[in-house]
C-alpha cells in the first residue's frame, strides 16, 4: 500500500517535472501521462515545432497532411532520415545501437529522453527497438523508443530497473558435469522466467561427459511442466542444429553459471562469433561479473542473443516467500486447496501441497528445492 502511494507520488512529481520541461521547450501537446509512447510523440512534435519558433509549431498530423512527408524527417531543416535498430548496450546516457542493416552506432539519447532516464532510470535499455538519426559514420542520436514487451527487470529503491527489453526466451544453460548439474539453480532461474513471463529453455550442456540417461528423470519433470529441455554438447555438436532453429527469429536472454559452456554454445550456434572460451583467470572472472555492459549477438537470418551480466546469475530480486509456490507450475494447482490461505507449505497442517508431494503428484526434488529456497533465502532474509 505504502509502495503504491509512493509510486503515485513519484508519478505526480515526474509529471510536474515534465510539464515544466514541455512548456520550456515549447512542445504543443499535452504531456500529462508521461508514458513512453506519449513521450516519443512529444519528441516528434518538438522536432516538428522547433524550439521557440512559433511559425514552425505544428503537430505531427499537420506536418503529414501538408507536406505528405514523414514528420520524423524534421520539417524546416534538413536532417538525415530515421534509421531503425536495436540497443545492444547502455552505459550512462550513451548506448550502442545495432541498426537493422548491421551498422554499429554509438548514440547519445535525445534530451527529452534523458530527463526521463533520470526520473525512471530506464529511458533506454538493452534490447529496445529504437529509431536513430545518424550524425556521422559511427555516431548518432536515439530519437524514439518503441513500446516494450517481455522485459527482465528488478526493483531497487522502489523503482523498476529494466535490464533488458523485448525478450522472448530465457535460455538457462547448465552443464551435466564440470560444473555438476544443479537442478535447484535451474528452479530459481525458472521462477524468474515465470515472473517475467518469458518462455524458458533449459539446456543441459556437456552431455558428452556423462551418460545422458542419468539426467532423463530431471529432464522429464520439467518436460511434464511444458518446459523445453535440451541436452547439448558444444564439443560434439549434439543438438546444436536444434538449438539454432529454436533461437532463430527470437530475442533470447542468456543465463547460467560460469563455466557451463555459454560462450561455447553461442560459438557453435553462430559460427564466426569467436567468443573467448574459458580463458579467464579467477581474478578476471570476478571483474567480468561486475561489469554492467551487456552484449547482443545477432543470429544469422534473424533474432539475437543477449548476454547481460545482471541476468547471467539471477538473484531472487523481487520474489517474496508467499509468491514462490504460485510461480511453480507443478505446485500452483494445489495452493488454493490448503486449509490456511497464507499457507507456506512448510510445516503447516492440512497442506494440499505436502499431500501432493507425499503421494507423488509433485516431484519430491522440486518440493525440496522450494523448501530450501524459502528457508535458506527468502525467510532467512526477512529475519
Ligand atoms: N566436454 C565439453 N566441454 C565443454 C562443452 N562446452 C564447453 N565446454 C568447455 O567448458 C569450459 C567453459 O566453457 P565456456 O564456453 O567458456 O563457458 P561459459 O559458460 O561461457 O563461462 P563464463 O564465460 O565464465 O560464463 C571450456 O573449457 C569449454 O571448452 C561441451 O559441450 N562439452
Ligand atoms: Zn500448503
Amino acid at each position: 500500500m505504502a509502495k503504491k502511494k509512493k509510486s503515485k507520488q513519484a508519478r505526480t512529481e515526474f509529471r510536474k517535472h515534465h510539464q515544466g520541461r514541455v512548456r520550456k521547450s515549447d512542445l504543443t501537446r499535452d504531456f500529462n501521462l508521461g508514458d513512453q509512447e506519449r513521450l516519443a510523440d512529444a519528441v516528434k512534435n518538438e522536432r516538428v515545432s522547433g524550439k521557440g519558433d512559433l511559425t514552425r509549431r505544428r503537430t505531427v498530423a499537420d506536418a503529414k497532411a501538408s507536406s505528405g512527408a514523414d514528420p520524423n524527417t524534421a520539417v524546416g531543416r534538413t536532417a538525415s532520415p530515421l534509421v531503425p535498430g536495436r540497443v545492444t548496450c547502455v552505459y550512462g546516457l550513451n548506448s550502442i545501437v545495432l541498426t537493422d542493416d548491421g551498422q554499429r552506432v554509438e548514440c547519445t539519447i535525445r534530451q527529452i529522453l534523458k530527463s526521463l532516464s533520470i526520473e525512471q532510470r530506464s529511458a533506454v535499455v538493452a534490447g529496445d527497438r529504437v529509431q536513430i538519426r545518424i550524425e556521422d559514420e559511427h555516431s548518432g542520436t536515439i530519437e524514439h523508443v518503441e513500446p516494450r514487451r517481455g522485459v527482465i527487470s528488478r526493483t531497487s529503491r522502489g523503482q523498476q530497473h529494466i535490464l533488458v527489453a523485448n525478450v522472448d526466451y530465457l535460455l538457462i544453460v547448465t552443464s551435466a558435469a564440470e560444473p555438476d548439474l544443479k537442478p535447484a539453480l535451474i528452479d530459481r532461474y525458472l521462477l524468474t522466467a515465470q515472473q517475467c513471463s518469458l518462455r524458458p529453455i533449459v539446456v543441459i550442456n556437456k552431455i558428452d561427459l556423462v551418460d545422458p540417461a542419468s539426467y532423463q528423470q530431471v529432464a522429464a519433470v520439467y518436460a511434464t511442466m511444458g518446459i523445453r529441455v535440451l541436452m547439448t554438447s558444444a564439443e560434439s555438436g549434439l543438438n546444436i542444429e536444434y538449438l539454432r532453429a529454436l533461437l532463430h527469429g527470437k530475442q533470447t536472454a542468456l543465463s547460467g553459471q560460469s563455466g557451463v559452456g555459454k560462450s561455447s554454445l553461442l560459438n557453435a550456434v553462430q559460427p564466426g562469433l569467436g567468443l573467448a572460451v574459458a580463458t579467464v583467470s579467477r581474478d578476471n572472472q570476478k571483474g567480468r561479473h561486475t561489469t554492467t555492459a551487456s552484449r547482443l549477438f545477432p543470429i544469422d537470418g534473424g533474432g539475437a542473443v543477449f548476454d547481460t551480466p545482471g541476468i547471467r546469475q539471477f538473484q531472487l530480486w523481487d520474489i517474496t516467500a508467499e509468491e514462490v509456490a504460485g510461480l511453480m507450475p507443478d505446485l500452483r494447482p494445489y495452493v488454493s486447496q490448503c486449509r490456511y490461505p497464507n499457507c507456506l507449505h512448510l510445516s503447516e497442517n492440512e497442506c494440499a501441497v505436502k499431500d501432493a508431494v507425499a503421494d507423488g503428484r509433485i516431484d519430491a526434488r522440486r518440493y525440496d528445492s522450494y523448501c530450501h529456497l524459502l528457508e535458506d533465502d527468502l525467510l532467512l532474509a526477512k529475519k
